[in-house]
């Protein structure tokens, strides 16, 4: 089990992260990015691939032509936890 973020630290989770809105049904995460075009969002979603494969924390998400939805929880903390912080700043460093 992933210990999940307490309230303090929930909120300056959502401090540190302004363009994300917390979801609080899910206690999670979530922003939408807009792309010129459907081969930019899917490049996009190729690197977030990869960084999330590698961090062993993936998103949950949709596609449509050039809009990428991004909602990230942690299912094994039933909630927000440190990895969902570490996989959205790695996400922000991307765009
Ligand atoms: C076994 C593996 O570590 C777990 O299933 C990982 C994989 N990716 C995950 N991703 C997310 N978003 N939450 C998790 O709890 C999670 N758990």
């Amino acid at each position: 089990m992933i210990q999940k973020l307490d309230d303090a630290a929930r909120a300056a989770l959502l401090a540190r992260f302004p363009d994300w809105a917390h979801e609080p049904v899910r206690d999670a995460i979530t922003r939408q990015f807009k792309f010129a075009d459907f081969a930019q969002a899917f490049g996009f979603m190729a690197s977030v691939a990869i960084i999330a494969e590698k961090m062993d924390h993936h998103p949950e998400w949709s596609n449509v032509y050039n809009r990428v939805d991004i909602l990230l929880t942690t299912h094994d903390a039933d909630g927000l936890s440190e990895r969902d912080s570490r996989l959205a700043e790695a996400i922000e460093a991307l765009v």
